[in-house]
């Protein structure tokens, strides 16, 4: 794999030393934080509210720089809204988070220039080849000209589409897509890539798919991924650590395995839904590979548009 390294493409910002990050208030492990100098995200005391409803209630996150950080909860947790704030797309009415130590709220543009975000809304065009829609990524990332094409050939290798890159995007499988998608964000080599919910829609196959994609750039490159998923099996599987978020807040956290054995005392051989009932009352809906086979464009457009507005 030939992606540049995030810090060979934009000069990285000084990272200014940080107060040591406030443990969750009901993190029930001692699991250790990252240690906040090199953290990619801060949030502390993070509120949002869609009217009466509190999306977000005093999240307290921090993710180290090189990790894969998974954000679990069932539909309506509040893991979207969390990360829309993160990313800047959503302000921050209460609270505060910093990525890589700019604070999103006074430098949205430093803090856009390190992300490369995937939404749960379809962010490809169908209507055109897979290169030409990572090219527009480029240009919209304002990736230098020169190094452009270079940069999109090398973006769709990392995703392993090269060979589908003359094709229209409307053509693609739901798994194709989603690493297309995959690709455009990694076009402007960022710092911290933000994936909501990469593989809601995909069979088992493309799933992996993605996930091995996601774990061989993060190897390649060393950038930091922050996922949101409500399958565990994939975060059990994928993620250095992961926080289990409901109604708005993080009600565990730590290493898949740590989280498991915290419980070992309790249950027989937990599972990290077993953590989620314990520390949250309840399991997580649909959080097993219960997604048809042979999804396309289309398909994963729906399942896409159902999940956002089931929400
Ligand atoms: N634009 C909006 N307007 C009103 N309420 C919203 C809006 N977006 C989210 N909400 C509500 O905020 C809460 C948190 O939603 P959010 O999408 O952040 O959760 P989530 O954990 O990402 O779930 P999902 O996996 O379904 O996206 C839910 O109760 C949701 O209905």
């Amino acid at each position: 794999m030939t992606l540049p390294l995030p810090d060979q493409v934009s000069e990285p910002p000084a990272e200014p030393a940080a107060e040591p990050a406030a443990e969750p208030a009901t993190a029930p492990t001692a699991e250790p934080q990252a240690d906040s100098r090199s953290a990619a995200v801060r949030c502390s005391g993070l509120e949002y509210a869609f009217g009466d409803t509190k999306a977000v209630d005093g999240l307290d996150l921090t993710v180290g720089a090189g990790e894969v950080f998974g954000l679990l909860g069932p539909n309506g947790a509040g893991k979207t809204t969390a990360i829309r704030a993160i990313t800047t797309l959503l302000p921050v009415p209460v609270g505060m988070i910093q990525v890589f130590g700019h604070d999103t709220a006074k430098e949205k543009m430093a803090v856009r220039r390190l992300l490369g975000y995937v939404p749960q809304q379809l962010s490809a065009d169908g209507g055109l080849t897979g290169r030409e829609n990572v090219s527009l990524f480029a240009r919209v990332f304002d990736v230098p000209r020169r190094e452009r094409a270079a940069r999109v050939a090398e973006a769709l290798e990392a995703v392993g589409l090269s060979e589908a890159a003359e094709r229209m995007a409307g053509t693609y499988s739901g798994g194709m897509v989603r690493r297309l998608e995959l690709a455009q964000a990694l076009v402007s080599a960022p710092r911290l890539l933000i994936l909501d919910e990469p593989t809601i829609g995909l069979d088992p196959i493309a799933r992996t798919s993605v996930w091995e994609r996601i774990s061989e750039i993060r190897a390649a490159t060393g950038m930091t991924v922050l996922v949101t998923t409500h399958y565990m099996d994939e975060a059990e599987q994928y993620c250095d650590r992961v926080a289990l978020m409901h109604k708005g807040r993080i009600r565990a956290l730590g290493t898949p395995e740590r989280l498991k054995a915290d419980l070992a005392d309790v249950l027989e051989s937990p599972t990290l839904e077993d953590v989620f009932r314990h520390h949250a009352g309840s399991g997580l809906q649909g959080s097993s590979s219960d997604n048809a086979d042979g999804e396309d464009f289309r398909d994963v457009r729906r399942t896409r548009r159902t999940a956002t507005r089931v929400g």
